[in-house]
């Protein structure tokens, strides 16, 4: 079954007690991948216990020097500048009183965050999408007349204004055009109807060969999984929010905080390393951020941590320095897990639509990129560029942002979104 019958067939049971909640169990393979593709990861693995939910959060200060590690490392690539090498900064383990406050309103949980569920994450987040791609479409086919050349231009512009591209609006109308006369489509309904299956269906057929599972080390190995974007599309937000999610599945989870680029971009990582109870590896500010990731990564080997989140700095994109820094972690990394790391995701901030696309190119070609975290998504109302990223990068989303709480990351669900989007325009 195609994923648009299976939104048809969603979106006829309209009654929300039979309808949402009762599918959850079912209608939702991205939760239940999440579960069966982690689980590998842990077989034959030592299991830690998990720490319990107030164990202090210990921080690692990383040297800012990698010469610690002069048999198993070459310093020489690690070029310190005078004014990079700062002396010891002071990171308290313990936060302000504000973090502290944060983290026991996370301890003592908040009901109606923890038990949203995954069809109430995506039909609250994407609530504005929503709204506005009904709105586009209403005001589109308010001017319609009949299906002629001036309608499909139309459609193009709407299409382009959702944030779907241009090259996949062009198809799709295409698509449109086609299915019309061959169907002898005249009705406004029928019309939308056919504009959101052509869109779901390229949109399905373009994922096809995707893999959207995350990766996972072989037992008895740290997992590393590197965080890449520009600054302020979610990086450093998403690491806290997964370190969050893997903890709770009972992993045993360590931060890196790498993004020594900008001021307080630490101190952040450090509240949710509060926040989740895992401990995070800091340097000096403008430290090397390769030689935090060193530190970082051999403690999580020789600790024995299941996970390793990386935390990137993420100047301008057309900053060179950037995408040396990147390639200089990735060989760091590698000269102590050798096949690491298992994942390399990118950031990208749903609200900045197809400059995203640009950024994500960017990154494609400067890094092994294995998939992409798309943040924000409650503050867009066009979401389309979900669409365009799968239509133009190839890459898989594989969590989605709905908002700046720890349980607003979710597994992406192409099912999910699809109904989050169009659940109110399509009725059987
Ligand atoms: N509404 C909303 N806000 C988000 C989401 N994800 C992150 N944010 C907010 O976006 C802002 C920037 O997030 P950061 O995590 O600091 O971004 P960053 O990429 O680490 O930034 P740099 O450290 O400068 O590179 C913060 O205010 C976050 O709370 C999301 O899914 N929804």
């Amino acid at each position: 079954m195609g994923l648009f019958d299976i939104f048809k067939k969603k979106n006829r049971v309209d009654s929300p007690e039979e309808s949402l909640d009762q599918e959850e169990g079912l209608a939702n393979p991205a939760d239940q991948e999440s579960v069966d593709k982690s689980a590998p990861a842990n077989d034959g693995q030592t299991e830690e216990e998990p720490k319990a939910a107030t164990e202090e959060t210990s921080v690692t200060q990383a040297t800012g020097d990698s010469t610690d590690s002069k048999d198993q490392f070459d310093p020489m690539q690690f070029v310190i500048t005078e004014e990079e090498t700062p002396g010891e900064i002071e990171i308290p383990a313990s936060q302000s009183d504000k973090v502290d406050d944060v983290a026991e309103s996370v301890k003592s949980g908040n009901p109606d965050e923890s038990e949203k569920t995954t069809a109430e994450a995506y039909d609250q987040g994407l609530s504005q999408s929503r709204k506005g791609f009904a709105q586009r479409f209403n005001q589109f086919l308010a001017n319609f007349r009949s299906v002629d050349e001036d309608f499909f231009e139309q459609l193009e512009d709407t299409l382009i204004g959702a944030d779907l591209g241009f090259d996949l609006s062009i198809q799709i109308s295409n698509q449109v055009r086609e299915a019309v006369k061959e169907r002898n489509i005249k009705d406004k309904a029928e019309i939308q109807a056919l504009i959101i299956e052509k869109m779901v269906n390229q949109y399905e057929e373009q994922g096809q060969n995707e893999d959207q599972s995350m990766h996972f080390a072989p037992a008895g190995q740290p997992t590393v999984i590197l965080f890449v974007g520009v600054n302020g599309v979610g990086k450093t937000t998403t690491v806290g929010k997964l370190a969050s999610t893997y903890k709770q599945e009972g992993k045993k989870v360590l931060l890196a905080a790498a993004d020594t680029f900008r001021a307080g971009a630490v101190k952040q990582l450090q509240e949710w390393g509060t926040r989740d109870g895992v401990p995070v590896v800091a340097g000096p500010e403008k430290a090397d951020p390769a030689s935090v990731v060193y530190t970082a990564v051999e403690k999580a080997k020789n600790e024995n941590y299941d996970v390793l989140f990386v935390d990137t700095a993420g100047r301008l994109q057309n900053n060179v320095n950037l995408m040396n820094e990147l390639a200089k972690m990735n060989r760091v990394i590698q000269k102590v897990l050798p096949e690491a790391p298992q994942e390399v995701l990118l950031v990208l901030d749903a609200t900045t639509g197809q400059n995203a696309l640009q950024q994500a190119k960017l990154f494609q070609n400067s890094s092994d990129v294995t998939g992409i975290v798309l943040t924000k998504m409650d503050g867009t109302a066009k979401g389309g560029i979900v669409f365009a990223i799968r239509d133009s990068l190839h890459l898989p989303v594989k969590w989605i942002g709905f908002g700046e709480k720890a349980t607003d990351l979710r597994v992406f669900s192409a099912e999910d979104f699809v109904y989050g989007l169009f659940k109110d325009l399509v009725q059987e």
